[in-house]
């Protein structure tokens, strides 16, 4: 029986661009159950990483709430990993003491480590490179050692922002499958952004696809495949069945208004929507798009 694990509720991202109120998400409700694989894909400026952010706790909805296991979530958390397309690894650190560092935070003891580290190296085929520092890595294996790492600290939830987009097509696809094996054995709820459509479908129990202007779901398309995504699949009519209509639904959506038109503008009396706020200052660690001038 699955449960629900993420939650969002309604929830906007309004920032200040220009002096006016833009929408980056709008309205937006979804619900992701315990150990699902969603991908989500749309245009860019789309919110994608807006909605990551909000779940990772990164970024405050200016309306609306993100819960996580029925809690809001009001910051990030030790339940929640996130990884970027960044290798955030520690440059100082081997690729062993990369993994370990959480384990360590947490006090666990050194067996128990050893034990955790020991499986996820091997889980990501990085066994052999365990003491080589991230410098002498390729981008796969960085990103190998930082899926290994955000394992090793169990968290339930597991947020991905385009991890394998500064990865060549080859290495993608078996980035794609090591991810899926790790998935299959040791499970998690995972929501993973990217603008790959095959890398969508080819992850996911489900593919949420946004609009943009402002930020919103588009269409939620099934993914009817079997658990096992073996290689064969990726050519056979089924795969391509669906990948097709993902593709659809992101390429030929209807354009957007035009930049700074004024659907993306509330009346000035209430410039967020409803009670909302605005965010004016917020961190955010994604690239951030021009919405228009
Ligand atoms: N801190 C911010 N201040 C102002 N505007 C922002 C901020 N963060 C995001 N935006 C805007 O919100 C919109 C959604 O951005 P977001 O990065 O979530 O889109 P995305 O779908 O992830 O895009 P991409 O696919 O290109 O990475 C964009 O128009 C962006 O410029």
């Amino acid at each position: 029986m699955s449960t629900d694990k993420i939650v969002f509720d309604r929830v906007t991202a309004t920032f200040e661009v220009n002096g006016q109120p833009f929408h980056a998400v709008k309205d937006l409700s979804l619900t992701i159950a315990d150990n699902e694989f969603v991908t989500v894909v749309g245009p860019s400026g789309c919110g994608k990483s807006t909605i990551m952010n909000m779940a990772a706790g990164l970024l405050i909805p200016s309306g609306g709430e993100v819960r996580v296991d029925d809690r809001p979530v009001k910051g990030p958390g030790p339940e929640r990993g996130v990884i970027f397309q960044q290798y955030a690894l520690f440059p100082w650190l081997t690729v062993r003491q990369n993994v370990e560092f959480g384990l360590k935070l947490k006090k666990i003891s050194r067996a128990q480590r050893n034990e955790v580290v020991e499986r996820q190296l091997e889980l990501t085929g990085l066994t052999p490179f365990a003491d080589a520092l991230p410098k002498t890595l390729s981008g796969g294996m960085k990103q190998r050692c930082a899926i290994a790492r955000a394992y090793a600290a169990d968290p339930s939830i597991l947020l991905m922002d385009e991890p394998f987009g500064a990865l060549d097509a080859l290495t993608r696809v078996h980035m794609q499958s090591q991810l899926l094996e790790t998935w299959r054995q040791e499970k998690r709820t995972v929501m993973f952004i990217t603008h790959d459509v095959d890398e969508a479908v080819f992850l996911a129990n489900r593919v949420i696809v946004m609009a943009a202007r402002p930020g919103r779901i588009h269409r939620i398309i099934d993914v009817d495949l079997p658990a096992e995504r073996t290689e064969d699949l990726r050519t056979s009519p089924e795969f391509t069945a669906i990948r097709n209509e993902v593709w659809n639904s992101v390429y030929h959506q209807d354009p957007p208004p035009e930049a700074g038109a004024p659907a993306q503008h509330d009346p000035p009396d209430d410039p967020g929507g409803e009670g909302d706020q605005i965010n004016k200052g917020i961190w955010s660690p994604t690239r951030h798009h021009n919405p228009g001038p």
